[in-house]
């Protein structure tokens, strides 16, 4: 729920947002008078903002042309947690960045902390807008001029996914259609798309390979697996460039200390492993629940592997400056090494400091016992590989910025 009709008008009819009327985006508040307050307080920001076309708001127009040896990416989903880390590092590389984002599962706070980090007119836009809606879609498209696409924006939790599978196929199958046919509209000519190892299910042999038969086993892993269809069917017969990559399992946050991962109480009983071992840490929770023990792997918990998001967007990065037109690659990004639930909690438990509860359950739907990548094709084409391998390292470092911000961006 956001707190004024000029924002659900905003996001039907999509431009770039100050700083100052981001605030109307804000959650609604549970106490009246504050939300009041807050709509007031808003609605003077805008006013002021139309009356003066502040001068500190990015222009559009920066936007909408082409700057020789400037690449303007669009960053869908760049308010969430892997889109925001991707931002960063762009703009840090002098990329222009537009970020679209609904802000259902992303955080205006993170935007915010990226146009305070790059105040700079023309390099960084934020679009408050639904992928899912066509219009708004083609007038984000229409009026920037973009090299490429790095597309995240999903909904991604294998739990939730079986829960809600349709909701599943429509943020991310039929979204990701949308943002294609978009891009093949306007001559976008780079599209870095976010993949899962949820595609490949369970396979047979370890190692996973790019080779290795994709059969996903849950709503999640079959929505990605049925996009990668779309795109590897479209770039058979376009100069496109494309890479696909496919993710394990992402952890860890800015080692400077700007960006994390926001928690999501409401998605808690769905949540990701990390999560869950912060909210037991911070006490928000009673302990961490290991959601199954009699797989067939060495300590019967599922196996998986961790891979930093710093590493993560290094690879985005390193795509892009590699993607070749009329060309695709598929990649794995991950470590090469597996590691159990049980290892994580332990690594969790050291990086906080914190002796966690930890209560055994049975199995969650939609979860296959191991996966992890062989990431060797990476290395060769693309020379990545990932740098920060230390289990307990990378959640150190996601844990200092949770301890200052225990609920998300908005706690200060
Ligand atoms: O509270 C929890 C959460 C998770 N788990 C277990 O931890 C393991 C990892 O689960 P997560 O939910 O963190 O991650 P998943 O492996 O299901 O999918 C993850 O990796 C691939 C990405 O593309 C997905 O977006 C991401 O959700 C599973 O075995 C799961 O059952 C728990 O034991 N307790």
């Amino acid at each position: 729920m956001l707190n004024s009709s000029v924002v659900r008008t905003q996001r039907r009819n999509p431009r770039p947002l100050s700083l100052g009327e981001m605030d109307c985006l804000e959650p609604k508040t549970k106490n009246n008078l504050t939300g009041k307050l807050l709509l007031v307080a808003s609605l003077l920001i805008l006013a002021v903002i139309v009356i003066s076309q502040s001068s500190s708001f990015t222009s559009p127009s920066a936007f909408s042309q082409r700057e020789e040896g400037v690449t303007h990416v669009l960053v869908t989903g760049g308010a969430g947690y892997i889109g925001s880390h991707a931002a960063l590092r762009l703009l840090r590389d002098s990329y222009r960045v537009t970020i679209v984002d609904n802000l259902s599962r992303g955080n205006l706070g993170a935007v915010k902390t990226l146009q305070r980090l790059f105040p700079q007119t023309g390099r960084l836009q934020f679009i408050y807008a639904d992928l899912g809606d066509p219009i708004a879609v083609e007038k984000i498209f229409s009026e920037n001029a973009f090299d490429a696409v790095m597309h995240f924006a999903a909904v991604a939790y294998v739990g939730e996914s079986t829960l809600y599978p349709l909701k599943y196929y429509h943020n991310i199958t039929s979204n990701t259609l949308g943002v294609l046919e978009a891009m093949a509209r306007h001559k976008v000519k780079k599209l870095i798309y976010s993949s899962t190892c949820a595609t490949y299910g369970e396979p047979e042999k370890m190692p996973i390979t790019e080779d290795t038969p994709q059969v996903p086993i849950n709503p999640y892993g079959k929505a990605k697996k049925m996009a990668e269809d779309m795109i590897l069917d479209f770039s058979k017969n376009s100069d496109m460039a494309v890479m696909i990559l496919r993710y394990f399992n992402v952890i860890g946050s800015d080692p400077g200390g700007r960006l994390g991962e926001a928690p999501r109480p409401e998605l808690r009983e769905q949540g990701r492993i990390s999560g869950a071992c912060f909210d037991a840490a911070r006490g928000f929770i009673p302990g961490l629940q290991v959601k199954g023990t009699d797989y067939k792997t060495s300590d019967g918990t599922c196996i998986r592997d961790y891979i930093d998001v710093t590493d993560l967007v290094d690879a985005h990065v390193k795509a892009l400056e590699k993607a070749q037109p009329r060309k695709v690659g598929i990649y794995n990004v991950g470590t090469g090494k597996g590691r159990s639930v049980k290892e994580f909690v332990e690594a969790c438990k050291k990086a906080t400091g914190v002796e966690i509860k930890v209560d055994f359950l049975p199995r969650r739907p939609g979860d296959y016992a191991e996966v992890y990548s062989d990431p060797t094709k990476i290395l060769k084409d693309l020379n990545w590989t990932a740098r920060f391998t230390n289990l307990q390292d990378s959640l150190q470092v996601a844990w200092r910025w949770q301890k200052i911000h225990p609920h998300g961006y908005a706690s200060y």
